[in-house]
């Protein structure tokens, strides 16, 4: 397959009026939502850059949105940003207390840290072991409320990994070690076990999965559920659907990020740039996370990442580091195959 950056004369030739795709992979830092390495595809089209890059265990059919964020990318653009940088949380992996701090510390002057918890260690057979004790917990986070120092937020996200009474059991624990939390992300994993933890924990509740991964986005509103929401571009459609998903749902937004290349995340940054109120830290501080990346990565200054100021506001691959982030032919292949079968999908 001919890569996009030297692929000469042949510009946007498929019938979206896209290029033929790049392919990158990186490994990851850290370890992050049982992933050791990263992958995606880029396409360009008249408009820019995109990226698709559903995780793995996504079928299929989930995946079409993912496509229809890289395709607005690539063939319409973005709307206009209202603001000219986006101040982010930096992501604390469910890592010990020394290496959380360090993370803070080398963050790139983040004001806000977002700290995982509930993590159940993937064991090599696939099944989950047993959730991290409270202890490592409340260790996590005052070692990253502590290198923060005064006037820092944390927030925690569980991803869903609680039932409503390890949450109130925990809560206020973990409220304490932080010194008073800014809210909890997806606490538990149903729209029900949200509304319960939102009336009984006493710590403001965001909701994540019960957005991106739901058939009904508006349920959460509907049950009362969650303060915040947190959106992710791919899973949830584009920048437009999300600015749309923002004003049916009325609630404050954080957009977040789903481990993209910089490619990916100038997209989260772009929806971003583009809603009216932006009261809360965004989860787009990622690309420190990923070893590799396809551009010179979107990294926070300051504590708040810039808009890109090229065309359209997007992020164009360095040929360099895309040689260097190139995955093997039989991962470019699987993501071919991939982007053909969920490209077929009415
Ligand atoms: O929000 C952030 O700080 C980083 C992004 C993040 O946590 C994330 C990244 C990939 C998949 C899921 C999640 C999540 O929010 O649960
Ligand atoms: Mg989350």
């Amino acid at each position: 397959m001919t890569p996009a950056s030297d692929a000469g004369p042949a510009r946007y030739p498929d019938q979206d009026g896209l290029d033929v795709p790049v392919v990158w992979s990186t490994p990851m830092r850290t370890r992050f939502r049982g992933l050791d390495v990263r992958d995606g595809l880029l396409v360009r089209g008249p408009a820019g850059w995109g990226e698709f890059s559903p995780f793995w265990d996504y079928g299929d059919a989930e995946s079409h949105a993912w496509w229809r964020a890289a395709r607005e990318a690539a063939v319409e653009g973005w709307p206009e940003p209202v603001r000219t940088s986006v101040p982010v949380n930096v992501t604390v992996p469910a890592v010990g207390p020394e290496r959380a701090a360090e993370i803070v510390r080398a963050s790139g002057g983040c004001r806000t840290a977002k700290v995982k918890v509930a993590e159940r260690p993937l064991r090599p057979d696939g099944t989950r072991g047993d959730p991290e004790p409270v202890g490592a917990e409340i260790e996590r986070i005052a070692a990253v409320a502590d290198a923060l120092g005064p006037g820092g937020r944390v927030r925690i996200d569980a991803n869903g990994g609680w039932d409503v009474d390890d949450a109130l059991r925990r809560l206020p624990l973990l409220d304490r070690a932080a010194g008073g939390l800014e809210y909890v992300e997806q606490p538990c994993a149903t729209v029900d076990g949200l509304a319960a933890v939102r009336r009984g924990g006493h710590v403001p509740v965001a909701a994540d999965e019960s957005i991106r991964r739901a058939e009904d986005p508006l349920a959460v509103v509907r049950a009362e559920a969650a303060d915040i929401v947190v959106l992710k571009v791919q899973p949830l459609g584009g920048v437009r659907a999300c600015l749309r998903l923002a004003e049916e749902v009325g609630l404050p937004v954080v957009v977040s990020s789903a481990l993209e290349s910089s490619v990916g995340l100038a997209a989260g940054v772009a929806l971003a740039a583009a809603l009216p109120d932006l009261p809360h830290a965004c989860g787009l501080a990622t690309a420190q996370l990923l070893v590799r990346d396809v551009a010179p990565s979107l990294l926070p200054v300051d504590g708040a990442i810039p808009v890109p100021t090229g065309p359209g506001h997007h992020v164009t691959p360095d040929p360099a580091l895309l040689d260097a982030a190139r995955a093997s032919s039989e991962v470019q292949d699987a993501w071919v195959r991939r982007l053909a079968r969920v490209r077929s999908l009415a």
